[in-house]
């Protein structure tokens, strides 16, 4: 299969520091790949370089197998790209600017006026066309730099945390658009938050400190970080034979005089089944619960996994 985008050995440093080392990644299909990532991870980095407005120290990026150093107008032809802070212009109405955009990307004349009108239906700001910028509320303005993004029809669009500092509504709103728009093209998303990137991607690539941890589809990453263990509180703990032969357990680890951790593989129906073995067997439970990993510890994980 052919590729949207590859990025092979990619490397930057700013001044004398990396940013980032190392990142390789290809996208061949359409739909959500999650860029997650800490603060200073070097998302926004890696973005701006897969989308030309960073020129690297080392590495290549190809778009539809164009190079980008080599060839950046025709690869950039191919890219959408919303970086942290939208490059609006409030003065314009939201035509002015569209079309404006469009000018920018290279687009035909009498492509324009066709690719203004769906760019605003898919992001459902035909009814603001005519208003300045300056005048939409956050949610709208993100809108429209969603719509700046599309209008010249690119194989893949890059949204760098286009969530951020939007409202609950709002950014439920610009989920269900990016979602929408990634029904026909590849999308790159970056998020810090590890739930908006599980709710959105169907592939997550996890960026620390300028290196990339993990990559691997969301199933694989959940089974990552879905619990494996379960904490129990009882009154009348039994031996560690009893728990043993429940199915599904692996260990068993007395915490306390009553508290245990128990590890599990398997299915999550866990729980069910030590609640019934303590009612059978007199154990008087009077806490469970799942001992989730937390995000820092995959994240630690991950990072020492990398560098070893
Ligand atoms: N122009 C610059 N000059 C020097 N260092 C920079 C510059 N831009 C970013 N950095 C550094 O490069 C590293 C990666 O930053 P980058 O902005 O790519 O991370 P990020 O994951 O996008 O973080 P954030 O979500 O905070 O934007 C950080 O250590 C940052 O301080």
């Amino acid at each position: 299969m052919n590729s949207i985008v590859k990025l092979e050995h990619l490397s930057h440093r700013y001044t004398s520091s990396w940013a980032i080392r190392d990142i390789n990644m290809e996208i061949s299909q359409t739909g959500i790949v999650g860029l997650l990532g800490s603060n200073g991870a070097g998302k926004s980095t890696t973005m701006n370089i897969l989308c030309g407005v960073l020129n690297q120290t080392e590495g290549n990026v190809f778009v539809n197998g164009i190079n980008m150093r080599e060839n950046p107008e025709l690869a950039k032809q191919a890219i959408g790209f919303l970086p942290q802070h939208p490059p609006l212009y409030m003065d314009l109405t939201v035509d002015e600017y569209l079309t404006y955009c469009a000018g920018l990307r290279l687009m035909p004349k009498e492509k324009i006026q066709p690719a203004l009108k769906e760019a605003k239906e898919r992001c459902g700001i035909a009814h603001y066309s005519q208003r300045l910028i300056r005048n939409l509320s956050g949610g709208y303005r993100q809108r429209v730099g969603i719509a700046q993004a599309i209008i010249h029809r690119p194989s893949l669009v890059v949204l760098d945390e286009p969530t951020n500092g939007l409202d609950p509504n709002q950014i439920i709103e610009v989920r269900s658009l990016i979602k929408e728009i990634a029904t026909d093209r590849a999308v790159i998303f970056s998020s810090h938050i590890l739930s908006e990137i599980q709710l959105l991607c169907k592939e997550i690539k996890m960026i620390e400190s300028g290196r990339i941890v993990f990559a691997d589809t969301m199933d694989a990453f959940n089974n990552y970080v879905e619990p494996h263990s379960v904490l129990l509180h009882m009154e009348n703990p039994p031996p560690v034979a009893a728990f043993m032969e429940i199915a599904g357990v692996t260990k068993t680890e007395f915490l306390t005089e009553r508290q245990v951790r128990i590890y599990f593989s398997g299915d999550q129906d866990i729980s069910e089944r030590l609640i019934t073995a303590s009612v059978q067997q007199g154990w008087r439970l009077r806490e469970i619960s799942l001992d989730k990993t937390a995000l820092d510890e995959v994240f630690k994980q991950l990072s020492n996994q990398s560098s070893q």
